[in-house]
């Protein structure tokens, strides 16, 4: 089984809500609302891969100093293997965007259960809880 090896972020507000991003129509889990991040390209370290991405998707500047790894999600999709380290970021230049996806949300972490979000991601919520309250 091939293992794909996604870099995603929880970018966290002031008031400790985090963001979501509502995958758009005609991709896989379309609708369903994502951590935002990516796959990692060959040739790419993971954080440059999740500074890329971020600003592909949001139009966000992120340095990689405010990244933190938190947690990890490691998932058998029927086709490939998903793991997906999940860092998280509370200071970034610019405003957030929905470039690439079809919305955007800043949830309390303890309503990311209320949202459909992909199988792989319910094991990351228990931490985003833990470090930021419900
Ligand atoms: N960014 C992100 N991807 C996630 C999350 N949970 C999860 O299962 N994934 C999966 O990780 C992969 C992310 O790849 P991607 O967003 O770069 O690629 P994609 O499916 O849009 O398709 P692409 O091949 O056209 O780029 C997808 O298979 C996606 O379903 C999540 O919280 N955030």
């Amino acid at each position: 089984m091939k293992i794909t090896l996604v870099a995603a972020c929880a970018l966290v507000d002031a008031d400790n809500r985090v963001l979501v991003a509502q995958r758009p129509e005609g991709k896989a889990l379309a609708g369903l609302w994502e951590f935002p991040g990516g796959k990692i390209e060959p040739g790419e370290r993971p954080e440059e891969s999740l500074i890329r991405e971020l600003r592909e998707e949001l139009g966000i500047t992120v340095k990689e100093a405010c990244l933190a790894p938190l947690t990890f999600a490691s998932h058998g999709y029927e086709t490939f293997h998903l793991l997906m380290p999940l860092w998280i970021c509370r200071r970034w230049e610019g405003r957030v965007e929905a470039l690439e996806h079809a919305a955007l949300k800043w949830v309390r972490p303890a309503r990311l259960r209320d949202l459909a979000m992909p199988p792989a991601d319910a094991p990351l919520i228990p931490p985003l809880i833990d470090l930021l309250g419900p």
